[in-house]
């Protein structure tokens, strides 16, 4: 998707704004605690109707007033069918508008589709499953428009059988919901699988180029022995999850493991190239996206310079000029590699007012 047009007020520091991005690369400067950030969120905020900060619409009200505005405009790239976006917080919930009509987050989700690499995404290698399953996930449900009832589906008969475990029901009860669980849950892994090997190909090709020669394994571990059928290892595992209180095998507790010649690549490898590493896996999985939907994500990436030397600066900046679709970067300054003459539009961001360097 393309972003043709952003409007803003009164969102964090940025009183408002009104910018027509480059259709491919968009570079914001601005020094600390200029606003950077925030119109990376704004960008978030109008694809996926949340912010990457974590924080409450209501800690997004600027200084001048209660409430803000989010309001975009973008174009299919292969219909040209224009789309508009919008988002108004008055004090109590946020009304969510596509076309001008009543719309959800989920008609956010799949109308613009936008990713974000920000120093917080170190916690998809340095925390738990439930990152990179997420990351998986977001990938599987815009290609795969099964997915999401699919997940639904598997969610209510988790809750069903949890529930019924917790009260001690017996073992007719709980193993009523086990043939629903089971199905779709290995359809669930079926399309999680299918995914990660769609886009296997090219993160290992990106890791190659963004940071080297090396040996690289990423597999999904479904969430239960793959020897066995789900609706098994759930029958055997009755009485232990009764005890637990909670079902311990299914997609639910997939882990798509990532090793680095032979360990885990959290302990291998170093800032910088953890940063490249998440960029690979954000830009095959970007790039499949639009191979399979015709719509590239928009993608984020905040503080493109922090912790990488100048070589991994081209290297990254390279991948960025080759994917198809449209990307926002932010920097301190325009220097290392951002002082290079790039096919981009350039804008600056001082105390929350962004200008572009063609005004
Ligand atoms: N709701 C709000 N209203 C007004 N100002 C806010 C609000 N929330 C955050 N800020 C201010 O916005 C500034 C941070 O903006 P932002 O994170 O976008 O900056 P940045 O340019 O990305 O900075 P850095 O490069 O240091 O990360 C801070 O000074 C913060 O106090």
């Amino acid at each position: 998707m393309r972003l043709l047009q952003l409007k803003a007020e009164n969102f964090r520091l940025i009183r408002t704004l009104s910018l027509h991005p480059h259709g491919r690369l968009n570079v914001i400067f601005g020094a600390n605690a200029a606003g950077k950030t925030s119109l990376l969120e704004i960008l978030y905020v109008l694809g996926r109707g949340r912010s990457f900060r974590g924080a409450s619409p209501q800690e997004w009200e600027g200084p001048d007033r209660p409430g803000w505005l989010v309001f975009g405009r973008v174009e299919h790239p292969l219909s040209a069918l224009r789309q508009s976006l919008g988002l108004r917080f008055a004090g109590e919930q946020t009304e969510i508008r596509v076309d001008g009509r009543a719309a959800t987050s989920l008609d956010l989700l799949r109308t613009l589709p936008v990713q974000i690499l920000e120093p917080g995404m170190h916690k998809m290698l340095q925390e738990g499953p439930v990152y990179r399953r997420s990351f998986l996930d977001w990938g599987v449900f815009h290609v795969e428009p099964q997915f999401l009832p699919l997940w639904r589906r598997y969610r209510r008969a988790l809750r069903q059988r949890n529930q019924l475990l917790r009260a001690g029901a017996d073992d007719r009860q709980i193993a009523a919901w086990e043939p629903e669980l089971a199905e779709a849950g290995e359809q669930l892994d079926a399309q999680r699988c299918a995914h990660l090997d769609a886009i296997r190909p090219a993160v290992l090709a990106g890791i190659e180029v963004l940071i080297g020669e090396g040996e690289w394994h990423f597999d999904l571990y479904p969430g239960w022995t793959r020897t066995m059928a789900l609706r098994e290892v759930l029958a055997r595992q009755r009485t232990a999850d009764r005890r637990l209180g909670s079902t311990q095998a299914g997609p639910h507790r997939a882990e798509l493991r990532i090793r680095a010649g032979g360990h885990r690549a959290k302990n291998r490898i170093s800032r910088g190239q953890q940063k490249m590493l998440i960029a690979a896996l954000l830009l095959a999985q970007c790039t499949e996206i639009g191979r399979r939907t015709g719509r590239h994500p928009v993608l984020l990436i905040d503080d493109f310079t922090a912790e990488l030397a100048e070589p991994y600066q081209a290297a990254l900046l390279a991948a960025i000029q080759a994917y198809p679709g449209q990307t926002f970067i932010t920097a301190f300054t325009r220097s290392g590699v951002l002082a290079r003459e790039l096919d981009a539009a350039v804008f600056h961001v001082e105390h929350g007012v962004v200008t572009s360097s063609a005004d």
